[in-house]
């Protein structure tokens, strides 16, 4: 017979679990809106208007500073770092890594995007080199993840698209957080979280967001802001910040018709965000 205790039973207090998830993602949403972090954005041309934009509507400040003149004036002044290889040439290389170096000096935290790190042995070097330098935070598909922790290019590579479910690359993303002493996280239908031992899903968003050019892209960049502001917790600040993106755009989609609508409506969406829409939405648990 099982011993009584006086413990709440297992599923009471998943559930307690999850709604302080959702609590998380509220105080740190609302922390973005009143503090406004300055985060520097290191990103690719494709992305740059969405990144800011999305930035923008959480309540964060982002300045797209690439210019290596400008890194030891600008870089101590920012609250976070964010790099993304996206369209990358070895010209972008050395602003990348002395931004990156300036951070760790500083403290502050830095974030990295490693959007197709399979496609090719440069872009996969640079991807190595670069987490090598001790991202807070590291967060692709599934592909990206996995082309990061085998260190190997791939053969099918889809280029920017991911070959794989996020589910996929649960094990990757675990070996690459213990080695690499940084939060993983992997984006996908769910959306998953790790420092090497602890993994949580959030299970949040629309497929269509698939169908959006640089959201990958932006969902790593509101990781920035949120990690900006809860430094000493990158994991939870991590979760918090994919799962918000995706109520955002499950709320967006309902008034959407497509993925140009999806964009505007998302974004809007992101902006309006309230207390108790966060809390009933926010779905992240342990996997
Ligand atoms: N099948 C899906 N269902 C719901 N949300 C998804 C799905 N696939 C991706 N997303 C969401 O889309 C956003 C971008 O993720 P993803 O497409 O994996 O990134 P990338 O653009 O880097 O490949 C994330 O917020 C993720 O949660
Ligand atoms: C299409 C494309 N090509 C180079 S970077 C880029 C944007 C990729 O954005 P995301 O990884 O968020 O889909
Ligand atoms: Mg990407």
């Amino acid at each position: 017979m099982e011993e009584k205790t006086n413990d709440p039973p297992k599923q009471e207090q998943e559930n307690q679990q999850e709604g302080t998830w959702a609590r998380q993602a509220w105080a740190h949403l609302s922390t973005v809106r009143q503090q406004s972090p300055l985060i520097q954005c290191i990103t690719n041309f494709v992305s740059m208007d969405l990144v800011a934009n999305v930035m923008l509507a959480a309540g964060a400040s982002p300045a797209m500073i690439h210019s290596i003149e400008e890194i030891p004036d600008f870089t101590p002044k920012a609250h976070a770092l964010y790099i993304n290889v996206g369209t990358l040439t070895p010209d972008w290389l050395p602003a990348m890594k002395l931004a990156i170096q300036v951070a760790n000096e500083n403290k502050k935290p830095w974030v990295l995007d490693p959007v197709a790190a399979g496609a090719s042995g440069f872009r996969l070097k640079a991807c190595l080199e670069l987490l090598g330098m001790k991202p807070t935070v590291v967060r692709g598909n599934g592909s990206e993840i996995i082309a990061l922790f085998k260190g190997s290019e791939d053969s099918n590579s889809k280029g920017v698209d991911s070959m794989h479910e996020s589910t996929d690359a649960v094990e990757a993303a675990k070996s690459l957080a213990e080695v690499s002493g940084s939060i993983v996280a992997v984006s996908g239908a769910v959306d998953i979280v790790t420092d090497g031992q602890r993994v949580v899903g959030a299970k949040n968003g629309v497929s269509m967001l698939q169908k959006i050019t640089a959201t990958g892209c932006s969902v790593t960049a509101l990781i920035a802001a949120f990690v900006a502001i809860d430094p000493s917790r990158a994991f939870e600040a991590t979760a918090s910040a994919m799962s918000v993106f995706g109520v955002a755009s499950e709320i967006g989609m309902d008034m959407a018709k497509g993925p140009a609508s999806l964009r505007m409506h998302m974004i809007d969406s992101l902006y309006g965000l309230d207390r108790a829409t966060v809390l009933h939405r926010v779905n992240i648990s342990a996997i």
